[in-house]
């Protein structure tokens, strides 16, 4: 057993945002989620989550976009944590510090990581003893995205994006992120977008594609290129016309490849090298089409812990 003295007051975990490299939407079912074919990729943007016990149950937000993240029990990291102490019997509370960097509402999973980190730090510190399978079905019940960002890597998302199959991907992609100049897309928003566009037509149950799996799999920037794609990448653009001018001034500067990550409005940039990729940001943030750059490579790790206080 482990003596009190050795167990942590507070746990901290990392967490990876996510892009999509492929998204394929098939119909909406009767619960209201589209069936998925996508493939994630875990990028270097990180945002940290600390658990630690507390009299009772809240959080706060720091960092990036910080004002922007509710602290009340529509935070998704709260919710979380109060969903696996309901699954575990019952908990003491804890206080959630989260430091953000993943652009908010910017489709890149940042209120998922969190709810995904929050489940790894509440699972070490109560010492639930999860196994992996029922931490990945908390998640799922969180959010679409909470499964892959415990995940990480590079993996294929199926059902509605929670269903999570590790793919063999060799090599480091260089990215140039352009988060929104203003405010975020709302995801189902988006959505609905897409449903609306689709109207009338048959979409078939969607599957990943064999050209970007051997793109992968040759860790080749030149050949996953063209084969980026995002089916909600016209409804992102027709609810926000200025990441079609992101995607062009990209393009023009010399990427790859340029996309709308997830339901937007971040637009990822892929370059050829860590020398392309600070190009690019340079020369997009001289444009004037771009206020703000990140820049990242991929795969990372999923959510993980860091060395933190013991007592
Ligand atoms: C756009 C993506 O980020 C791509 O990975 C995800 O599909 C969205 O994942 P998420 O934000 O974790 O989504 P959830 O919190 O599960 O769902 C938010 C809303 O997105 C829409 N939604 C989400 C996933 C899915 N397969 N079909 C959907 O239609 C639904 O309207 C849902 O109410
Ligand atoms: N911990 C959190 N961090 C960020 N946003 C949060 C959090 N909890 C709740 N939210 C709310 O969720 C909304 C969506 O934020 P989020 O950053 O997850 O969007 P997103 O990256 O577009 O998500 P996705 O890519 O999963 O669709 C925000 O507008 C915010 O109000």
């Amino acid at each position: 057993m482990t003596s009190p003295l050795e167990s942590p007051m507070a746990v901290t975990v990392r967490v990876p945002a996510k892009i999509n490299l492929e998204l394929f939407v098939g119909p909406r079912g009767e619960d209201g989620y589209h069936s998925l074919a996508t493939v994630y990729q875990a990028v270097g943007i990180h945002d940290e989550v600390t658990a630690a016990y507390h009299n009772e149950w809240g959080c706060s937000v720091s960092g990036r976009d910080a004002d922007r993240v509710p602290t009340d029990e529509s935070n998704l990291a709260l919710k979380a944590a109060r969903t696996l102490a309901e699954r575990t019997g019952g908990q003491d509370p804890v206080h959630l510090s989260i430091r953000k960097e993943i652009p908010v509402a910017g489709g890149m999973a940042g209120g998922s990581a969190d709810a995904a980190a929050a489940l790894l730090a509440c699972d070490a510190l109560w010492e639930t003893g999860l196994s992996k399978d029922d931490l990945d079905e908390v998640a799922a019940e969180i959010g679409s995205d909470v499964p892959f960002l415990l995940h990480g890597g590079t993996a294929v998302g199926s059902g509605r994006g929670e269903v999570i199959t590790a793919v063999l991907a060799k090599g480091t992609y260089h990215w140039v992120f352009v988060p929104s100049l203003d405010t975020g897309l709302s995801t189902p928003a988006v959505y609905r977008a897409f449903d609306e566009r689709m109207a009338g037509m048959a979409i078939e149950d969607p599957t990943p594609s064999a050209t970007l799996m051997s793109a992968l799999r040759a860790g080749d920037p030149m050949a996953l290129a063209p084969v980026l794609d995002n089916d909600l990448q016209p409804d992102a653009i027709a609810l926000r016309p200025d990441i079609g001018e992101v995607i062009e001034a990209a393009m023009g500067f010399g990427a790859l490849a340029a996309i709308v990550s997830g339901s937007g409005p971040t637009v990822a940039v892929l370059a050829e090298s860590t020398e392309g990729a600070i190009d690019l940001a340079v020369s997009l943030t001289a444009s004037g089409v771009a206020g703000d750059i990140l820049r990242a490579t991929g795969p990372v790790a999923g959510a993980h812990i860091i060395p933190t206080t013991r007592v």
